[in-house]
């Protein structure tokens, strides 16, 4: 007796083989949806403002639950009554996650896209049960918006991820999935109900089902990653900045400095200097007393903005308090930072001929070409340089003695 060809076997076998049970999976995929969803509302509060779109993935779970009930419905309501309804809930949920990235990504919510891809999912599902009832062609509708929405969710996190860890897992995650839907939809087209149906038995079926029931809380988990990392980005930067300013504070200029003496040791046989610039506001008590303390910190806002403005990219800006600000200029030799101490000062005279209250700076600089010289000496070089300014009458600049 012949024995079947390998095809054959093959097909019986996938014909034969009942990986999932479909209603168990559904009732699991509900239940980890559920769960994910409440994680995701109760971590919202513990997030920066920064950092959002939590709460559109929280709502999404909490409709993809929903959307997984209709589905365990089948069989006790009519086909016509659950199947679209549990659709377009599962294009909702969808939805809201793309929508959920796209605040976390700082862009404009796809409300209308949303909208055609739930008007979309309805419209074929009517057809396809009342008009012309066929299940091959409903997957390969469904699958159309549900490529849309998942590519886009792909398209967004490569284009304005950070390439960490996280994104990659949480890329991937979109990627197997938009694949996943694609080629159900494929199959679909090109097989007919017999390799996609999932409530029959069949390998893909069964791999279809455990994917997509484990998705949606996979793709929380990765997107909560990405989130994590986002807030670890900001935590770090809030602990390293002036909250009034936005510029460096000590902290921040301190890890600024070690860097950059780390690079000019690097390159010591190049004999590279760095110089350090102390700019104190004159008399900036008397803008207080006669402006009011919240026109003060105007005042050191647009200074910071100023000096800012005056820098190169490399240069680094802190405020310490006060009204003190710290210029850290690297490669720069004294000549070239006592430019851009007349570059500040002027520019400073420039903006209180607009709207500032009228105010000048006195800065002293110092040069540090010796890499294991160290901060807090060059911060006092710096600070004798300034108080000589300010002895000798102020709205002036005057040069460190060279380190000994
Ligand atoms: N608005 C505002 N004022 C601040 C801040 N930090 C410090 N000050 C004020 O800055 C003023 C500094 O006064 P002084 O140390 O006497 O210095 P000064 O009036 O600038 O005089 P000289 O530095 O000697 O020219 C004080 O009135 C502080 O209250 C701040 O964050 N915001």
């Amino acid at each position: 007796m012949r024995s079947a060809s390998w095809p054959s076997r093959a097909r019986r076998c996938n014909a034969d083989v009942r990986l999932l049970d479909p209603f168990s999976v559904v009732l699991m995929a509900a239940l980890m949806c559920a769960v994910m969803s409440a994680v995701l509302f109760g971590a919202r509060r513990g997030f920066p403002a920064e950092v959002r779109g939590i709460s559109h993935w929280g709502a999404a779970l909490a409709v993809q639950v929903l959307s997984a009930f209709c589905f365990a419905l089948r069989g006790s309501l009519p086909d016509l009554l659950v199947l679209p309804i549990a659709n377009v809930l599962f294009v909702f949920g969808n939805g809201l996650c793309l929508m959920g990235l796209q605040r976390f990504y700082g862009l404009a919510r796809g409300w209308l896209m949303l909208g055609g891809a739930c008007g979309f999912a309805l419209a074929g599902m009517l057809y396809f049960l009342i008009v012309s009832p066929d299940y091959a062609a409903r997957v390969v509708w469904m699958a159309l918006p549900m490529t849309l929405i998942n590519g886009t969710m792909l398209l967004l996190v490569l284009r304005h991820g950070r390439r960490k860890l996280a994104t990659w897992f949480f890329g991937s995650l979109i990627s197997i999935n938009t694949s996943l839907i694609a080629i159900r939809g494929i199959l679909a087209l090109t097989h007919g109900p017999a390799v996609v149906d999932v409530t029959r038995p069949g390998v893909f079926q069964g791999f279809y089902l455990a994917i997509t029931a484990l998705q949606p809380a996979l793709l929380s988990v990765g997107f909560l990653m990405v989130a994590y990392e986002r807030m670890r980005i900001i935590l770090e930067r809030r602990s390293a900045s002036d909250p009034l300013t936005g510029v460096f504070n000590r902290r921040g200029f301190g890890e600024a400095y070690a860097r950059e003496v780390a690079r000019m040791a690097r390159m010591r046989q190049r004999s590279r200097s760095l110089a350090l610039l102390c700019v104190d506001l004159d008399y900036f008590k008397r803008i207080n007393d006669r402006y009011g303390h919240a026109e003060g910190d105007r005042v050191l806002v647009s200074v910071a903005q100023m000096i800012s403005a005056a820098l190169r990219e490399t240069d680094v800006l802190a405020r310490f308090g006060g009204e003190e600000f710290s210029v850290l200029l690297p490669e720069t030799d004294l000549k070239r930072a006592l430019g851009v101490a007349h570059r500040i000062q002027a520019m400073l005279r420039e903006a209180c001929a607009g709207d500032l209250p009228s105010c000048t700076a006195s800065i002293g600089v110092a040069v540090q070409s010796d890499p294991a010289e160290g901060l807090e000496p060059l911060m006092s070089r710096a600070d004798a340089a300034l108080y000589r300014a300010k002895e000798n009458g102020r709205d002036r600049i005057e040069a460190g003695r060279a380190a000994a």
